[in-house]
């Protein structure tokens, strides 16, 4: 591992990574790896998750394509120095923000989504200039192994690497120096990495969970509300660290939803949901029975079936749950719904303040004025209004979480950033020593004066005098010259 993080900083300090050419020559390539590998691609997230292919497409390399045409159409505008402002010490001189590459990043994906998990931050660093290792999960075998063997046959070998394994080859690789960290996983495991990083002082993105809300107001269209949540919250049977996970509403909608939930999931998925293409299946036997565990001792009022051998659970409604049961208290990542009855939103905002930070925050009203009201009283890694997981399409717009849900945030532009030092640069020339002398030592009341006026714009009478007589001075000069040419 130390062997292999070396070799990529060797070839990161040869300054290969840096020219616009090249980044915009490996983007270029893993967008063809993209396209020519499709098939390859499809199959191995399809076996991961048990998902259709056509579903593998549109969760995951939709995103990526995007996410690569973003950077081959701006990469030239983010990694520009920006001119800044200066102040009157520094007029004469060049002041701007340079981008510039942090060095070797590692980059930790999940398993729900093992392709964008990996590709969508590769992106980012790649086009920042930096070399990167990638470790996905080694829960989605199939996506962890095409991985492995496309990207070495598209991207430049020596500065961009796959490793895969399990915990013992992340523990060894998270020993290793890095200059970035992104990983993206749940919360304990967040704390491991940013306790290793913080041995080397290295700065880290976490992508992390955690239990987003859903409130549905009562002055709503509930056929489209119900329609979104139930998209939002069954699709990858509700693996998806953005899904809501719980709904807030009043107690007297409760029924109501339930049944437009029910009759949504027979429309998206059919009379027999386990025959549906577009339902998937709970990754592995762990995650199936504390999902089945959270079942116990609720009211089901929709769902609830289970099937350890092919680990199928139906889309599940839970209603009258208790805020302090088990379902509460972790975060579901399942397809399992459980709905909290709220007085109002005055209460429902209560709710979420009273616990951690979620990922994502969902309101659904007429009343954009409530929905502004839940945003602003309350904090959340992301929000959706009127619908849900939408925000994660927008790659103008940071992704992150906040709090407990994770810190940083990366996506287009902001991908770019997290993967760069913005360096701050001012260049003088030799000349300007009468002015430069106000800073040198000794010090006097006459230099700090003129220090204030320069940097704080700010005059005594007596430099007002002096500089009003200077400006006289030069009109004169400017006047007796013209009238004697
Ligand atoms: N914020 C996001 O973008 C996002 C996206 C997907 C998932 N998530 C969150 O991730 C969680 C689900 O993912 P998961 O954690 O089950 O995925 P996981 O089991 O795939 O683990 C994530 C990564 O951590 C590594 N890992 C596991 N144990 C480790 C250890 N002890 N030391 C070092 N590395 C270790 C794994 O190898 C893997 O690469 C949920 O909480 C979900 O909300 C967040
Ligand atoms: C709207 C479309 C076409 C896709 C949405 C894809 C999606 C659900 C992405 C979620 C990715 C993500 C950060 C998952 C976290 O677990």
């Amino acid at each position: 591992m130390e062997r292999q993080v070396q070799r990529l900083r060797q070839a990161f300090r040869s300054g290969r990574s840096r020219p616009l050419s090249f980044r915009l020559q490996q983007l270029e390539a893993l967008r063809r790896m993209v396209q020519e590998c499709e098939k390859d691609i499809l199959a191995s997230i399809a076996a991961d998750l048990s998902k259709s292919e056509l579903n593998a497409y549109s969760h995951e390399v939709i995103t990526i394509l995007g996410e690569i045409d973003f950077m081959l159409e701006n990469l030239s505008e983010l990694a520009s120095a920006k001119p800044v402002k200066k102040n009157l010490l520094t007029m004469m001189d060049e002041a701007y923000v340079q981008p510039e590459p942090l060095g070797v990043v590692l980059i930790i994906g999940a398993w729900n989504y093992p392709f964008v998990l990996i590709m969508q931050p590769l992106v980012g660093a790649i086009a920042a200039g930096n070399a990167v290792i990638v470790k996905p999960s080694e829960l989605s075998e199939n996506t962890a192994k095409i991985l492995a063997k496309l990207l070495p046959q598209y991207l430049d070998q020596d500065l961009y690497a796959v490793v895969n394994g399990g915990v013992t080859e992340t523990t060894e690789l998270l020993k290793q120096r890095f200059d970035h960290i992104l990983y993206t996983g749940n919360t304990a495991v967040g704390k491991i990495v940013m306790e290793a990083a913080s041995k080397h002082l290295t700065p880290v993105t976490l992508e992390l969970g955690g239990k987003s809300p859903c409130y549905i107001d009562r002055n709503c269209d509930l056929d489209v509300a119900c329609r979104r949540i139930t998209w939002g919250k069954y699709m990858n049977c509700g693996q998806t660290c953005i899904a809501p996970d719980y709904i807030l509403c009043e107690a007297s909608l409760q029924d109501q939803i339930v049944q437009k939930i029910k009759d949504t999931v027979k429309d998206f998925y059919g009379e027999n949901i386990k025959e549906s293409p577009d339902y998937e299946r709970i990754i592995n036997l762990r995650h199936f029975k504390r999902l089945q565990s959270l079942l116990e001792g609720q009211k089901i009022a929709f769902g609830g079936e289970t099937d350890e051998v092919t680990r199928y659970i139906a889309p599940t409604i839970l209603t009258d749950v208790d805020p302090n049961s088990k379902v509460m208290q972790e975060e579901i990542f399942g397809p399992i719904l459980p709905i909290v009855s709220v007085k109002n939103v005055d209460e429902a905002i209560e709710f979420i303040n009273d616990r951690e930070k979620p990922l994502a925050l969902y309101v659904f009203s007429h009343n954009n004025k409530l929905i502004k009201r839940v945003i602003n009283e309350t904090s959340s890694g992301g929000v959706t209004g009127n619908d849900v997981i939408m925000h994660f399409t927008v790659n103008s717009l940071p992704f992150g979480g906040v709090g407990a849900s994770g810190m940083g945030a990366y996506h287009g532009k902001y991908s770019f950033d997290t993967f760069s030092h913005q360096r701050p640069c001012l260049l003088k020339g030799l000349t300007g020593e009468s002015v430069n002398k106000l800073r040198y030592p000794p010090n006097s009341q006459s230099k700090l004066s003129w220090a204030k006026f320069f940097l704080l714009k700010r005059l005594s009478v007596g430099k007002l005098s002096m500089l009003l007589l200077m400006a006289l001075v030069v009109v004169a000069a400017v006047t007796v010259k013209a009238y004697l040419s």
